[in-house]
């Protein structure tokens, strides 16, 4: 597989003097789907915002060895326009690109049939509960076909069973677009359902402790979160990150 992204010694050390990530290098392979797993603070985030360039690194560079892709970014909160229906807020991205408001719309409406909202173009955000409201926000992350998905902490302030289920729709989505997915979680179990590979960052600064493949093969199925490979991918993780909190 061809290399999306080349994370060359990236570093990041903020105005202020907090260093928060100490140096990272990666090769991302163009449709991975990766986690980057690792104590609170340790610079995850600031990864996915040095990828996107919203931050300039203070050493290294994110390498972009074909074209550099065009992103979609999903944040933890929905950050949805409160004032403005579900269509509207995923058309939005394709009028700031010039799309006719028309075109848009019908894009929007079939985004959102492909999240499961097929029946809520015109709810507000208040009208929807948390997980739709999350919904929203793929369908706009994917509207204009991204061909790298960086997501910050997506379902944390989801429940459980709501998790799992965008869990395996993230997962369907993937499987049809074939974006390179880059998903920061604090889950351990969510990690490993979703990924092909998990690197593990130290506490701040961020550096790279393990770069953990998992072999089960796609489609993951709910099965797969109760079966023997998955338990051991999850303990080869709590390994690593147990020698993170140690050191
Ligand atoms: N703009 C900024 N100015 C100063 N410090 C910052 C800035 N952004 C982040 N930081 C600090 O950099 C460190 C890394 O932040 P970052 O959000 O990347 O960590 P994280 O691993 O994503 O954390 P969490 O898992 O808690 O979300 C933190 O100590 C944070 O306070």
């Amino acid at each position: 597989m061809s290399c999306a992204l080349h994370l060359d010694r990236l570093a990041k050390t903020f105005p202020n003097g907090t260093a928060a990530l100490g140096e990272l290098s990666a090769e991302i392979e163009a449709g991975a789907f990766v986690s980057l797993l690792g104590p609170s603070g340790c610079g995850k985030s600031t990864v996915l915002r040095l990828i996107a360039g919203l931050e300039e690194p203070t050493r290294g560079r994110v390498d972009w060895p074909q074209a550099r892709g065009s992103l979609g970014f999903i944040f933890q909160e929905p950050t949805l326009m409160a004032w403005a229906s579900a269509a509207k807020n995923v058309a939005l991205p394709l009028e700031l690109a010039g799309m006719a408001k028309s075109e848009a719309h019908e894009r929007a409406c079939a985004a959102l049939d492909k999240v499961g909202l097929a029946g809520f173009p015109d709810a507000l955000p208040r009208e929807l509960s948390g997980g739709m409201r999350m919904r929203v926000s793929i369908a706009r992350a994917l509207v204009a076909d991204p061909d790298v998905l960086l997501m910050d902490e997506p379902f944390a302030a989801l429940d459980e069973f709501t998790r799992g289920k965008l869990n395996d729709d993230l997962l369907r989505l993937w499987g049809e677009r074939g974006f390179t997915g880059i998903f920061v979680t604090h889950s351990v179990f969510e990690a490993v359902y979703l990924s092909r590979r998990i690197l593990i960052l130290s506490g701040r600064p961020g550096r790279l402790v393990a770069d953990i493949e998992n072999p089960a093969p796609y489609p993951r199925e709910p099965g797969y979160r109760t079966s023997s490979e998955f338990s051991a991918t999850a303990r080869e993780i709590l390994g690593a990150l147990e020698d993170v909190s140690t050191c």
